[in-house]
């Protein structure tokens, strides 16, 4: 805030000094730890409005730039502010308007009008209250509304509903303009498109009106085990292509002891599958197929039925199938139960999160699987690696989000996301588990490899996308750069939004700083 000349620059807009709020200079991921120089709690979407039109309406203060932030769980620093001003969309107001349609039918589907700043686990709280609950997810809850629609937001029910982002009628959104602007698909209908997806680049959104379904009673959740990816794959193809009966499908690698146990905290069935994981020179690898059967009331029979006739159909190791019912809200927040465990080993906020995320054509997953394995140990790998497939039709291509190109090698409806969400304890390496900062930039170095053979020979593109210079997000971005470089001038002309991803660096200096950031 040293660059205002006066107070009365932003009128009653108060900024607070980053000392009083160290959290805007750090995330997740705890690799990146850039200050801003103020903070802004937001009372309204008219104090964002007026922050961000007094700086677009100063070209003078070319180098003062703005980032929302959520929650913060971001990995690469995306929702900060090097010396510029961080916008706290949780102080936004939380209230939320439910509107209940019994009975839906064509156009008339039930909705809630949320803050940016309201987490996920708060919509599905106020909505269960009336039997209701929004349709697509994160597996994680405790993330902004306004921070997943920036990015996608996926998780096991995506195949049937598609991301977040498809997930959405209405926007209220502050430009870097500072224009407030409601927006839709059929109104303003532009921003709409840019903004979802859009990684904090064309406005801050301040208001979402997300489509809400009746919310099941309970659900039945089964894993399987495999050894052997072929037969994974094709039961998660075999399950999404069921969607009436499937509610929920994911499934992730079993590496070791260690990933086993920590993927069974949340998952109460007591699981009997003790396989022969090899040796460090000659590893045997495992996968486990997740998904979910939804049961409304008065129905369950029918879905315990449903479960039973898909589980005859799958080609798991024998014996190795086990399910399990729980409530709709323990399922949907099972990730808190690992969040709660790893906190009290000092395991959550504490260590590094070095994750990539990658969407993957189907053909390329034999591919992306083998150029892992040449760059993780299995035995010493510590964190989860999540694959599950996706179908492009649920995802809306004039939206900002990148997902692979379809063509002659990559048409099939399937694609895959792969998530290794990998944990790096900064403790002496010398206790085994530790990770100095010589070894997390070897971690980072790697997942940089991985990414760019992907990309390059399989045709892969990253989720939740973090890239070391403006050349490779054109590169990332392929042929939707023009339209992204153009709504980028449309709705923040002066570049003063999400400086903290790298894309649009104002000065020559600024693109400096970010590549040694990124290498
Ligand atoms: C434990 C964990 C589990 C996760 N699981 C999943 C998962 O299953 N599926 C999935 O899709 N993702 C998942 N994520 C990733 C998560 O969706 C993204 O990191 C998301 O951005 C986090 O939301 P946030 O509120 O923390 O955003 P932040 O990290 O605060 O911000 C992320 C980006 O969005 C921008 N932004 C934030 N708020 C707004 C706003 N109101 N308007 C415009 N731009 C904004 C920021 O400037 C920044 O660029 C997970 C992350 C963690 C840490």
């Amino acid at each position: 805030y040293k660059f205002i000349q006066s107070p009365m620059d932003l009128g009653p807009l108060n900024l607070l000094p980053t000392t009083s709020t160290a959290a805007a200079s750090s995330d997740f991921g705890r690799i990146l730890f850039r200050a801003p120089a103020a903070v802004l709690r937001p009372q309204s979407p008219r104090d964002i409005s007026m922050l961000l039109s007094f700086l677009s309406g100063s070209p003078s203060l070319s180098r003062v730039t703005v980032a929302a932030r959520g929650a913060g769980h971001s990995i690469h620093g995306q929702a900060q502010a090097p010396d510029g001003i961080v916008v706290e969309t949780r102080s936004l107001p939380g209230e939320m308007e439910f509107h209940h349609v019994r009975g839906g039918g064509e156009g008339r589907a039930s909705y809630a009008d949320v803050g940016g700043g309201v987490l996920w686990i708060e919509l599905l709280e106020r909505s269960l209250k009336l039997g209701l609950a929004p349709r697509s997810w994160t597996d994680y809850l405790y993330l902004t509304v306004g921070g997943t629609l920036s990015n996608a937001g996926i998780s096991g029910q995506t195949f049937k509903h598609g991301p977040q982002i498809s997930n959405v009628l209405q926007l209220e959104v502050v430009t870097g303009r500072g224009e407030i602007v409601e927006c839709s698909p059929s109104k303003e209908a532009d921003l709409f498109n840019a903004v979802l997806g859009g990684l904090g680049q064309f406005g801050i959104i301040t208001r979402a009106r997300i489509l809400l379904q009746e919310a099941p009673e309970k659900v039945t959740w089964v894993r399987a085990f495999y050894d052997d990816l072929g037969a994974f794959t094709r039961d998660q193809e075999l399950l999404v292509s069921i969607p009436d009966s499937v509610d929920y499908v994911e499934g992730f690698m079993v590496l070791n002891e260690r990933s086993l146990h920590s993927s069974s905290i949340a998952f109460p069935a007591s699981v009997d599958f003790s396989p022969d994981f090899g040796t460090r020179s000659s590893p045997r690898i495992y996968y486990c197929v997740e998904f979910a059967v939804h049961h409304h009331h008065g129905y369950q029979k029918q879905s315990q039925a449903a479960v039973e006739a898909i589980s005859r159909r799958m080609s798991h190791m024998a014996s190795q199938l086990y399910s399990v019912e729980v409530s709709y809200l323990d399922f949907l927040n099972r990730v808190r139960m690992e969040e709660v465990s790893l906190r009290s080993a000092g395991m959550w906020e504490e260590v590094h999160h070095p994750w990539l995320n990658m969407f993957v054509p189907k053909p390329g997953v034999a591919g992306f699987r083998d150029l892992l394995m040449d760059n993780v140990s299995p035995d010493s790998f510590q964190g989860l690696i999540l694959i599950y497939p996706l179908l492009r039709d649920k995802w809306d291509t004039n939206t900002s989000v990148v997902i692979p190109d379809s063509g002659p090698t990559a048409d099939d409806p399937v694609m895959y996301v792969v998530g290794i969400l990998r944990s790096a304890n900064p403790g002496p390496e010398e206790d085994g588990d530790g990770c100095s900062h010589r070894c997390l930039h070897e971690l980072l170095r790697s997942h940089r490899r991985i990414a760019d053979a992907a990309e390059a020979r399989l045709g892969a593109k990253q989720y939740l996308p973090h890239h070391p210079t403006p050349a490779r997000w054109q590169q990332h971005l392929g042929r939707r750069w023009e339209r992204f470089a153009d709504r980028k001038a449309r709705f923040d002309p002066l570049r003063i939004l999400g400086p903290g991803q790298g894309i649009f660096p104002r000065t020559a200096q600024d693109a400096a700083a970010a590549a040694a950031y990124g290498s």
